[in-house]
């Protein structure tokens, strides 16, 4: 059982591909199933921890797992049973099927078990379980002590995150192969407990791969204030937002961090390491600002408009967030030549990028081609998009970040990061990955000035 953390992303196709490919000289699909079913019978046993293990068979190949898994785990002596919602249909499944040699019990009649294990369906999931399927599932699963989805629960779709119905919540989900984008797209996410991935020797490769433990920028003996980033940050209306912004970069690591407020000094008196500069549009040309951050308090009247302007004609690195977001338009992104990171919540790439049916990855993907931007695409399951394709997707983040200002902070968080020289999809990924550890590292019911602090300490 691998942790997911940094592992490539497949779609149902890309997978189905992946296992194609897979399949040369004497490994099959029997082969490759096979190893499936040894592998969760593995992990199976481990978590039963001797207890009683009822399996569901569904009439695919996902089924055909089942089968094996049932087959392997009674051969080890453990209490299994097998029920199933209908005879296999699979050429695969039909073979699992005839290597467990015990009872099949109707599905809707089954008793349940402690240990779970869902082998129903998984990415050939085509449309909703039938009323009765879902009803013994849920049944079953609200009866059971610990619940486990072979590669994904039954009833989620395999590349949006969606659910196709009611849906049990699992404990754990097995990925077998590699981990496809519903098992860290909400809100399917949310119901699939500890996700982990099995091998079963299939060699993938994505552009897509789930967050991990980034490359930070660490300062040497060389290093000084501006080579460790010189970000400024664009102040409006609303200046507390800014401020956070603005300790957020200092505490990711920013070595000079710049405040350009409406009316000169302002601020808390407490944040000395702030520097504190009235607003002027030629300040932004400074050659020594690594990145420029626009959007948190700034505001949407007119002031605000022209200082998104003067951000988009100094060609600096920039972090649009906030009310710069609803301001900016596309076009005036795609004309700014220099590195840009767009980082928008759902009511922002919405009001962006117009609404869309596609799942979040695609059109997380889609945004940062048309805006020549790094898209960073907010929630519960963030999406990190860059133009040319390489996507990054989060797992969910603490339900805690939902409090007013933790967005100014990653900004300013990403800000320090792309003011450090990473480029900006490393850049925003960095950013990423520092917010949702030191939102870990808060607990619970912190407030955004508490996460910003926190950064300090999990930069490690
Ligand atoms: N390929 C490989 O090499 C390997 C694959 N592996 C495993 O295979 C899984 C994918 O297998 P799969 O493609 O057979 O899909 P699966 O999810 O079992 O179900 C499809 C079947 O269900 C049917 N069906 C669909 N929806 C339905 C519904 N609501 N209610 C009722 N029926 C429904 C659908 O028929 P349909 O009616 O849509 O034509 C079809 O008959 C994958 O997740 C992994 O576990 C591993 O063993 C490693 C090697
Ligand atoms: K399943």
């Amino acid at each position: 059982m691998i942790p997911i953390d940094g592992l490539p992303v497949l779609t149902a196709a890309e997978m189905r591909a992946a296992e194609l490919a897979a399949m040369v000289g004497d490994v099959t699909e029997a082969t490759l199933m096979d190893r499936a079913g040894a592998a969760i019978a593995r992990a199976v046993a481990r978590l039963a921890a001797g207890r009683e293990i009822l399996v569901l068979c569904g009439p695919g190949n996902n089924g055909g797992d089942g089968y094996i898994a049932a087959a392997m785990l009674r051969r080890q002596g453990l209490p299994v049973r097998v029920a199933a919602s209908e005879a296999p249909r699979s050429d695969g499944a039909r073979r699992a099927a005839a290597l467990w040699d015990g009872a099949v019990e109707p599905l809707v009649q089954a008793k349940p078990a402690p240990i779970l294990l869902d082998a129903l369906f998984g990415t050939g999931l085509s449309r909703p379980l039938d009323h009765s399927v879902q009803q013994a599932l849920c049944r079953l699963a609200s009866a059971a002590w610990l619940r486990i989805a072979v590669d994904l629960p039954s009833g989620v779709a395999t590349d949006d995150g969606k659910l196709l119905g009611e849906m049990p919540r699992f404990d754990v989900t097995l990925a077998l192969g590699a981990v496809k984008p519903s098992h860290v797209l909400q809100p399917a996410a949310s119901l699939m407990g500890q996700v982990r991935l099995l091998d079963i020797g299939v060699s993938t490769e994505s552009q897509a791969h789930i967050l991990a433990r980034p490359g930070l920028p660490e300062p040497n003996a060389t290093s000084h204030k501006y080579s460790r980033g010189m970000v400024a940050v664009v102040a409006g209306s609303m200046s507390g937002a800014s401020e956070l912004a603005a300790l957020a970069a200092l505490r990711a690591g920013a070595g000079y961090v710049l405040h350009l407020a409406s009316a000169g000094p302002s601020g808390p008196a407490s944040l000395h390491a702030v520097v504190r500069r009235g607003y002027a549009a030629d300040a932004l040309s400074e050659e020594r600002i690594g990145a420029i951050v626009i959007g948190p308090g700034l505001g949407r009247d007119g002031d605000a408009s022209e200082r998104l302007n003067a951000a988009l004609v100094s060609g600096r690195p920039l972090v649009v967030d906030g009310d710069a977001l609803r301001l900016v338009q596309i076009e005036a992104l795609a004309e700014h030549d220099g590195s840009k990171i767009l980082t928008p919540h759902g009511g922002e790439f919405t009001h962006l990028f117009g609404k869309t049916a596609d799942d979040k990855l695609s059109a997380t993907r889609r945004a940062a081609r048309q805006s020549g931007a790094v898209v960073v695409h907010k929630g519960a399951d963030t999406v990190i998009a860059a133009p040319d394709g390489r996507a990054i997707l989060c797992p969910e983040a603490s339900p805690w970040l939902s409090t007013a200002g933790t967005g100014d902070v990653l900004a300013g968080a990403i800000g320090a990061m792309l003011a450090a020289g990473l480029e900006p999809f490393r850049a925003a990924e960095a950013g990423v990955w520092l917010h949702a550890q030191a939102a870990r590292a808060c607990g619970k019911a912190f407030i955004a000035d508490d996460l910003a602090d926190a950064l300090s300490a999990v930069r490690g």
